[in-house]
């Protein structure tokens, strides 16, 4: 049997640094050699939490083969950052990265392998696969994007719903050059209407987009696509967090050895 993959983990003390915890736990193909948190905790399921300032120093004396990240953009962008000094490879499952984030992570996957995905689910990545081919077979039905997460949620809309939005906008634009048949052809993306209050009426091909925020739902998706007298509506509910931690550590059992590049999650389930 292969050698478990040394693991490090970041935002141990979240809501998602727990969960990764303490699946791993229950796994023998990875081994957590260290867990940080920005503040103080002395242990999560058994494993004890140092210092996230040390990152660095950290990370040079645990070798870990890859880091697994859920906190916050400014913080994941410098955990990738230290990945990329120390040689380790990157799981990122945190969202709302800005442009010089999302440039960060860029720039260490010249070095190591940044694996990044807004949903570590195999049922968000079938409802992706759903939602593209539902717009791709029903061009100009209204398209409405709903998310509903916990009232602990930062960022809006999801890092899945935005996933979703560009998705649909991806199918979109190839819609139209294969009915025009030119390539320079191509619209911009659709208009995101977030939300619509007083008198705004929909405008064509706008896509509405609605989050909401209550109570401790863990994560729900929602695209409606309507037209021609009929609605069709795809939803993913996540039951459990466990869910998004499974999918993250079977990424960074992925990830481990590979080159340097960027990797979604759609790479890790092709491979499977
Ligand atoms: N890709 C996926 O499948 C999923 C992605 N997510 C994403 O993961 C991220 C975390 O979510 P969740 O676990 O619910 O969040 P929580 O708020 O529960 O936890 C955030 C963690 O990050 C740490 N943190 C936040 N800001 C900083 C900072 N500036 N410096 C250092 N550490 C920091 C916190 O440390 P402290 O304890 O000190 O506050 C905490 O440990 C979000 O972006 C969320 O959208 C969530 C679920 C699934
Ligand atoms: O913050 C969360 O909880 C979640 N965030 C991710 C997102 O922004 O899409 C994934 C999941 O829906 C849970």
């Amino acid at each position: 049997m292969a050698e478990a993959v040394r693991l490090a983990v970041t935002g141990a003390a979240g809501r998602m640094g727990r969960e990764v915890l303490d699946a791993a736990t229950d796994r023998d193909d990875v081994d957590v050699v260290l867990a940080v948190n920005r503040s103080p905790v002395e242990e999560i399921s058994g494993v004890p939490v140092r210092e996230a300032a040390r990152i660095d120093e950290l990370l040079a004396v645990e070798m870990p083969d890859v880091l697994v990240d859920f906190t916050g953009p400014e913080s994941s962008a410098d955990y990738v950052a230290a990945c990329a000094d120390a040689g380790v490879a990157a799981v990122v499952g945190t969202t709302g990265f800005d442009e010089e984030g999302r440039a960060t992570l860029d720039s260490a996957a010249e070095s190591v392998p940044v694996l990044k995905a807004a949903n570590f689910s195999r049922g968000v990545a079938a409802l992706r696969r759903a939602v593209r081919e539902a717009v791709a077979a029903l061009p100009g039905y209204d398209i409405e994007v709903t998310e509903t997460h916990h009232n602990g949620k930062r960022d809006a809309p999801s890092g899945t719903a935005n996933t979703i939005l560009d998705d649909i906008d991806e199918v979109r634009s190839s819609n139209r050059r294969t009915r025009s048949g030119d390539t320079d052809d191509v619209r911009g993306e659709s208009e995101r209407v977030h939300g619509r209050v007083g008198d705004q009426p929909r405008e064509d091909g706008e896509i509405g987009v609605h989050a909401r925020r209550a109570g401790d739902v863990t994560g729900e998706h929602e695209v409606l696509l309507a037209g021609n007298h009929e609605l069709l509506s795809l939803t993913h509910r996540a039951g459990a967090r466990g869910v998004f931690a499974a999918g993250a550590l079977d990424a960074a059992v992925w990830v481990a050895g590979r080159d340097a590049g960027r990797y979604d999650f759609d790479d890790v389930l092709d491979q499977r």
